[in-house]
């Protein structure tokens, strides 16, 4: 017999993220996707009757709507639903789980037993993947001075940004977080492991969806001085067996890499670009920053969460 299909309640639905995450979990077996009435979105009794009718809720909101999501869950006691939270509110609470599944071996089962999983950041998640792996192997010390660079599809910024670029009056290209206080540099430095605090300067230019991450460093400053290969070697060994990610051969792509080949897919590339006589080596992921950095990556951790196997 056929168990009964998982329910799932995504608040927020109309949204960047929450149509991402419905359009994925559309026609996937094992998962009914349950909405209420438009007009009542931003209704809490009407969210929380939802609530309590479900497994699992997934929050695509602003910060203060997610936090606010979160206590209705709460009040629920026994019959609260599990959550997947896509905002920035929780990615380093006490109690929460981060959800980046191939943070480090056995995580995804972490995942799997948790009630309150936190979405990563889209930027935090190519940037922990590159740096976490190289720093636990004690390649990078965690107090290296670490940069972070990274550009961004506009769809990163949420609606309003979308209607900007599309009504044409946003920038082609600009650096922002110029301010050195960017929302992700605490999930960035906590994960990642890093004791000195990164510098991270985002930026975002005139196509829809794709990202870079970047993390330029001088070998000759690395504890035994490795090699690129060295530090391409240990992502490989750490992502061997990852269905989402790989750590592909930078030779083959001309000393060039564009940002949208990902798009729509749960994917993250990772390369090590180097030249080992000017000892000097960047580290880059290549992911859909809607797909891998923010929806595709909900819909693993609820799978998970869920006991839902994979395609
Ligand atoms: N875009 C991205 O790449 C990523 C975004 N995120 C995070 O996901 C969350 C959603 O972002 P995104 O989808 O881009 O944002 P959008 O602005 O595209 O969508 C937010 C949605 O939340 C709704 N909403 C706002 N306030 C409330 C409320 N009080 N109660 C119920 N619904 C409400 C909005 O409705 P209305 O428009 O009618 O106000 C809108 O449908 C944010 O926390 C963001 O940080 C996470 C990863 C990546
Ligand atoms: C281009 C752009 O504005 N991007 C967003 C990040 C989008 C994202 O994935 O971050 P959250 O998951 O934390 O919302 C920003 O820099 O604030």
């Amino acid at each position: 017999m056929s168990q009964n299909p998982k329910s799932i309640f995504i608040d927020g639905e109309a949204g960047t993220t929450g149509l991402g995450i419905r359009d994925r979990l559309a026609g996937m077996p094992g998962v009914v996707v349950r909405s209420i009435d438009p007009e009542k979105r931003k209704d809490p009794v009407a969210r929380q009757e939802m609530m309590a009718q479900v497994d699992l809720v997934v929050l695509c909101l602003p910060d203060d709507a997610a936090k606010e999501s979160v206590a209705l869950a709460d009040a629920l006691g026994a019959k609260s639903p599990k959550i997947v939270d896509a905002s920035t509110a929780y990615r380093v609470a006490p109690d929460w789980v981060y959800g980046f599944a191939e943070l480090e071996h056995g995580h995804a089962a972490t995942i799997a037993k948790a009630t309150r999983v936190s979405n990563p950041g889209c930027y935090p998640t190519g940037g922990i993947a590159l740096l976490r792996p190289l720093i636990d192997a004690g390649f990078i010390p965690q107090d290296y001075p670490v940069t972070i660079n990274a550009v961004s599809g506009y769809s990163g910024g949420g609606k309003s940004m979308i209607e900007a670029y599309e009504a044409g009056t946003a920038p082609a290209f600009e650096l922002y977080g110029l301010g050195l206080k960017h929302k992700h540099l605490p999930e960035l430095q906590r994960y990642a492991r890093l004791s000195r605090r990164p510098i991270f300067i985002p930026s975002v230019g005139n196509f829809r969806q794709g990202m870079l991450v970047s993390v330029p460093l001088h070998l000759d400053t690395l504890p035994g001085k490795p090699k690129a290969a060295d530090l391409a070697d240990a992502l490989a060994e750490h992502y061997a067996g990852s269905t989402y990610v790989s750590v592909v051969p930078a030779a083959q792509t001309g000393g060039k890499l564009e940002p949208q080949a990902l798009n729509d897919t749960n994917k993250l590339e990772l390369r090590v670009f180097g030249d080992d006589d000017l000892r000097q080596a960047v580290l880059v992921a290549r992911l859909d920053n809607l797909g891998k950095g923010a929806s595709g990556a909900a819909v693993q951790n609820i799978r998970l969460m869920l006991g839902l196997a994979e395609k």
